[in-house]
């Protein structure tokens, strides 16, 4: 599963409309940064995606399938979904964690065990850590693990909101390179939401510029950087 198709979605909350009428393809495997300003519907277009918000209005298509005719909980374990606030279960350990669609995807012990030790090395991560619990790590320790849990069952999207969010700025960095090394080893089709133009431009091939739940702009880094045509983009560039 990697290839995106959204057609004329939208969404409201009671009267406000917040996602309007957006169309969007995104390629097998291409990195696909979203910005814009706070409440421009960034997360509710991303959560369209794996199912958790229906649109009111048209349609998501991955692989060419229409999303509203799949089953929510398959379509989720091929989607990798990392929120800022992680979400880490915080009664399993690191493991448990870590190896939790794997679980649900009832894999043998052997091919569990496995993957976790390769998961560890992709995110950087000590194999002592595995039997603590969530709240005996770091943030960014919290957040390597996260990624870990999303891409454990090899899945062709992966969803970021704001992952980088939550962690001081060397941290940021050093995730945002793994990010990349990661995506250059197991590819998949990212979407990443963030606030950050400079995060949005380096991780992204493309960027989807919205506002007020409109598409802006939606281009590669380099046209978004010497092309902005709007003066949205123009002014989130000069925050660079
Ligand atoms: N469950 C909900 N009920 C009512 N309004 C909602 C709900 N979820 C989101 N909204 C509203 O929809 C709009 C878009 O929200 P969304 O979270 O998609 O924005 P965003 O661009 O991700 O914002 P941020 O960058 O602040 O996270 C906001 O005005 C928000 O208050």
């Amino acid at each position: 599963m990697s290839e995106i198709k959204v057609e004329h979605v939208e969404k409201s909350y009671g009267t406000q409309k917040v996602v309007k009428d957006v169309s969007l393809s995104i390629h097998t495997h291409e990195r696909v940064s979203i910005i814009g300003g706070s409440g421009s519907g960034k997360t509710t277009l991303l959560k369209m995606i794996n199912a958790l918000i229906l649109p009111d209005h048209g349609s998501v298509y991955i692989d060419g399938r229409n999303i509203k005719e799949m089953n929510p909980n398959i379509l989720r374990q091929g989607i990798g979904y990392v929120i800022q606030s992680i979400a880490l279960f915080p009664h399993m350990t690191i493991e448990e964690n870590i190896a939790y669609v794997l679980h649900l995807k009832k894999e043998d012990h052997q091919s569990i065990q496995k993957r976790i030790l390769e998961l560890l090395k992709i995110v950087d991560l000590k194999e002592e850590l595995l039997r603590r619990y969530p709240d005996e790590l770091s943030g960014g320790q919290k957040q390597r693990v996260g990624i870990a849990r999303a891409l454990a069952a090899h899945p062709g999207v992966v969803l970021m909101d704001e992952a980088f969010g939550a962690v001081d700025e060397i941290t940021r960095h050093t995730l945002q390179e793994e990010l990349l090394k990661i995506h250059a080893r197991e590819p998949f089709t990212l979407l990443f939401v963030t606030h950050d133009i400079k995060e949005a431009l380096y991780l992204g091939e493309r960027v989807i510029v919205m506002k007020d739940g409109v598409v802006e702009q939606f281009d590669t880094a380099q046209n978004i950087r010497n092309h902005p045509k709007t003066a949205f983009v123009k002014q989130l560039l000069s925050y660079m």
